[in-house]
């Protein structure tokens, strides 16, 4: 992957928004667009998009807008588009065959390549198109598949430990739906994903403010 320049945390998750957006608009034959254009479609403010597009450096010409093209290529380039990154799933239960059933169909550059499991009976077989291998070959798999990213679905009283075991491989970020908030060295990144709390703050936010849109 290519050096990319440091950015806030926010702005990072915003980034494949836009891509899609962009993504849209191009295929759409639309050439240029303004902040304001933008901000309107995709309900954030223009302030904030300019802010962002500010920390990859002076992206947009006054009075002339964005150019859509030339923002892609550059979002395409951020977002490594063009090469295709592998992800490993650990926990082939509900949650992981979901997610192995979904696997990333809407994006061309993402996609489960291996998932693992500790059940004799689910390792060997493909599910979803992907093969499931047993823990004895991770570190292998994930090696072989130049693996960095693993999502995990396993069992909670297992997360650390299993955390522990992708960390060894050389995994760098962690996908984790498991409720426990799983401990990393430096260097690791872990995205929690929880559903009850999605749900609460949206019901947080239609009870204290109706339904305006709560950005991310
Ligand atoms: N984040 C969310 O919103 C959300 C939603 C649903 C479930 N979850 C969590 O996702 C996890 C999985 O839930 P589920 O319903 O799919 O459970 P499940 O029991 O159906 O699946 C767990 C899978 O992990 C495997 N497993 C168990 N121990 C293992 C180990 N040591 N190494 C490798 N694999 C192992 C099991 O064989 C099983 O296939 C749980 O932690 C659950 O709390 C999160």
């Amino acid at each position: 992957m290519t050096q990319q320049p440091k950015i806030p945390r926010a702005t990072a998750k915003r980034l494949p928004i836009y891509f899609r957006y962009l993504t849209f608009l191009h295929d759409a034959g639309k050439e240029r667009i303004s902040s304001s254009e933008l901000s309107e479609a995709i309900k954030f403010d223009a302030a904030t998009i300019r802010r962002d597009f500010s920390y990859f450096g002076a992206l947009g010409k006054r009075g002339y807008g964005y150019d859509v093209k030339a923002l892609l290529d550059f979002f395409a380039n951020v977002l490594d588009q063009d090469s295709l990154i592998n992800v490993a799933l650990i926990g082939a239960g509900n949650l992981g065959q979901a997610l192995l059933n979904f696997n990333f169909h809407q994006s061309s550059n993402m996609r489960i390549a291996a998932a693992f499991d500790a059940d004799e009976k689910r390792t060997g077989t493909i599910l979803s198109g992907v093969p499931i291998y047993s823990m004895d070959e991770l570190q292998e798999q994930i090696s072989a598949q130049r693996i960095n990213i693993a999502i995990l679905t396993v069992p909670q009283g297992v997360a650390q430990e299993i955390t522990d075991q992708l960390v060894e491989t050389g995994v760098k970020g962690i996908l984790n739906f498991t409720p426990v908030r799983v401990t990393v060295p430096t260097g690791v990144r872990v995205q929690n994903v929880d559903l009850t709390n999605e749900l609460q703050t949206l019901v947080y936010f239609i009870e204290n403010y109706g339904s305006i849109t709560t950005g991310l």
